[in-house]
């Protein structure tokens, strides 16, 4: 059918939505200027689409008629390009356009380009074989003297019609900026603009100018109603940084923030070290323990290295430094990437975690992006445990690095989402530099400690190809509306959260502040209630 009333797409057009942080959800549209009865009367939305019964077949409308909102549904041109070029070609192209790059004044390294471990082709993940698209990762560094004055690390993915199609830039590194997606790419419109301002005759050079301009001078590219934006992220950047800079003049041991010195083989288990420099299946399935299925183990730090990473966090709340807390249920974890560990704990992600990763969950963890690493802290008096919850990770790594206590153990239960979601599945007993490896969906919480003091170094890793897959997409989306299934039974005490669950106050006491959770529930959802479910009485006001 041909588009009507200037609108891209008709009613019967297949379509992928923006589902924001959950990605792209494929449907049909059912109708065009849609309105609710409910909305004032010069509102419509563009378009109502019907979700694939892989998404729940729910029925959602599209806000605006914009690529970035709802698209075409088709294998991504971005991994797949029509119009690809031969592969050796373009990565002979490549190669001389990185040589180029490793002369600007502004990089510090280029590696690749390499082909990626894992893709997405718009719907599906697959391993590419040599047609791309490729990564191309690099250090460079912002202006000196500005809030931007660090290491930058970044990522471009390229495909086989570069450069008619642009590369996206993935950043890896923390940092605010109003162009940067929730999952670290900057937005495409923008980059576009500054790659057309940019001055080179290298393309790559220009993508990599303009990516730097764009994060490190924002208010030079915003429109008057921006500029706050700009100058909010910009504010933001340089208290990250002031931090930074004040703690690198105090720190115990200076060597846990170089990548090239904090994870070696002086620091690391020896079994790990073994196993990850052999990178066969073989040689991680002699160390890993599967503690149950989808949760596995492995001895990774040193007890010298643990011993050093407790000092030096109990050095820096010493300080009185302003710290982030990993989250509103942690006060005294810490968020390291914060203090100036980010460095160091991307070399130990990328070149330690991932080929484990990739072992045990390929595809999901065949690649990562960024990552969000933390440090939480349970204490007699302070906080004593963690309720049940699921990670906004792909893969979550877990390191226990000390001091001595008793209780604190980690409760595991079911996937979000499936029949046994909460019924109790593993009670995992924390071990000093042994990492627990477990999928971010797994739901899990950390009983109450009573004695001692315990901190957990937690790593969770995100792969955006993944959570650009219909796969993710239907385990996020579907499972927040229809895709629940029904419990199986009533819920094991253990698995219960206080936070999330209708049912909590019919199996236990809420204590305390947990009252105010009372009746605020939403898990399980009305239709994947178990035989017989009574949901708890709301708090009275
Ligand atoms: O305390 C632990 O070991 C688990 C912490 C955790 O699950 C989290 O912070 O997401
Ligand atoms: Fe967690």
């Amino acid at each position: 059918m041909a588009p009507t009333e200037g609108l891209r797409f008709s009613v019967g057009d297949r379509v992928s939505c923006n589902m924001g942080s959950d990605g792209w959800a494929s449907g049909k549209v059912v109708a065009l200027n849609y309105r609710e009865d409910h909305w004032p009367p010069t509102k419509t939305a563009p378009y109502q689409v019907e979700l694939d019964p892989a998404y729940g077949s729910a029925l959602i409308f599209a806000p605006l008629d914009q690529p970035r909102v709802i698209r075409a549904e088709m294998p991504s041109t971005f991994s797949l390009p029509e119009d690809g070029r031969e592969a050796a070609e373009v990565v002979e192209e490549l190669k001389a356009e990185t040589a180029k790059l490793q002369k600007e004044p502004c990089i510090v390294s280029v590696l690749g380009p390499e082909l990626m471990a894992i893709a997405e082709d718009g719907t599906e993940m697959f391993v590419p074989k040599d047609a791309g698209p490729w990564l191309i990762t690099l250090t460079m560094m912002g202006p000196a003297d500005t809030a931007y004055g660090s290491n930058l690390r970044i990522q471009l993915k390229v495909n086989s019609a570069w450069p008619k199609s642009p590369a996206e830039v993935r950043v890896h590194s923390w940092i605010h900026s109003p162009f940067l997606k929730q999952n670290g790419v900057l937005d495409e419109a923008a980059l576009a603009e500054a790659v057309s301002a940019a001055e080179s005759d290298s393309p790559l050079c220009k993508t990599v100018r303009a990516a730097r301009a764009l994060l490190c001078e924002p208010t030079k590219f915003c429109e008057e109603d921006g500029t706050e934006s700009a100058e909010d992220a910009c504010e933001s950047n340089q208290e990250r940084f002031q931090v930074i800079s004040q703690y690198s003049a105090m720190r115990q041991h200076d060597w846990l923030f170089d990548p090239q010195k904090a994870y070696t083989a002086d620091s690391i288990h020896p079994d790990y070290w073994k196993a990850v420099s052999v990178n066969t299946p073989e040689a991680w399935s002699s160390i890993v323990t599967t503690e149950v299925e989808e949760v596995f183990s492995v001895p990774l730090f040193k007890p010298e290295l643990c011993e050093a990473f407790v000092e030096e966090l109990d050095k820096f709340h010493a300080t009185g430094l302003p710290a982030r807390r990993p989250n509103s249920m942690n006060n005294y974890g810490i968020v390291v990437n914060e203090i100036g560990m980010e460095p160091a704990l991307d070399q130990l992600c990328h070149s330690l975690l991932q080929p484990l990763a990739h072992y045990l969950f390929p595809g999901v963890g065949s690649q990562f992006d960024r990552h969000h690493t933390f440090v939480v802290r349970y204490k007699v008096g302070e906080d004593l445990g963690l309720d049940m919850h699921t990670d906004d990770s792909d893969v979550t790594f877990n390191i226990c690095l000390g001091k001595t206590f008793k209780g604190a153990g980690l409760q595991f239960c079911g996937n979000q989402g499936s029949a046994n979601h909460r019924k109790a599945s593993l009670q995992y007993q924390h071990k000093l530099g042994h990492c627990v490896v477990h999928r971010g969906h797994r739901r899990h919480g950390a009983d109450d400690i009573t004695e001692g003091e315990r901190l957990n170094l937690i790593v969770w890793a995100r792969n955006i190809e993944y959570r650009r897959s219909r796969h993710w997409s239907r385990f996020n989306v579907q499972s927040r509306s229809t895709g629940y299934k029904r419990e199986s039974g009533p819920p094991d005490p253990v698995c219960l959260s206080f936070t999330h669950d209708r049912d909590y106050g019919v199996f236990k006491e809420y204590v305390g502040s947990k009252q105010r959770h009372r009746g605020k529930g939403w898990c399980p959802p009305v239709h994947a209630e178990y035989d017989g479910f009574m949901g708890e009485e709301p708090l009275d006001d």
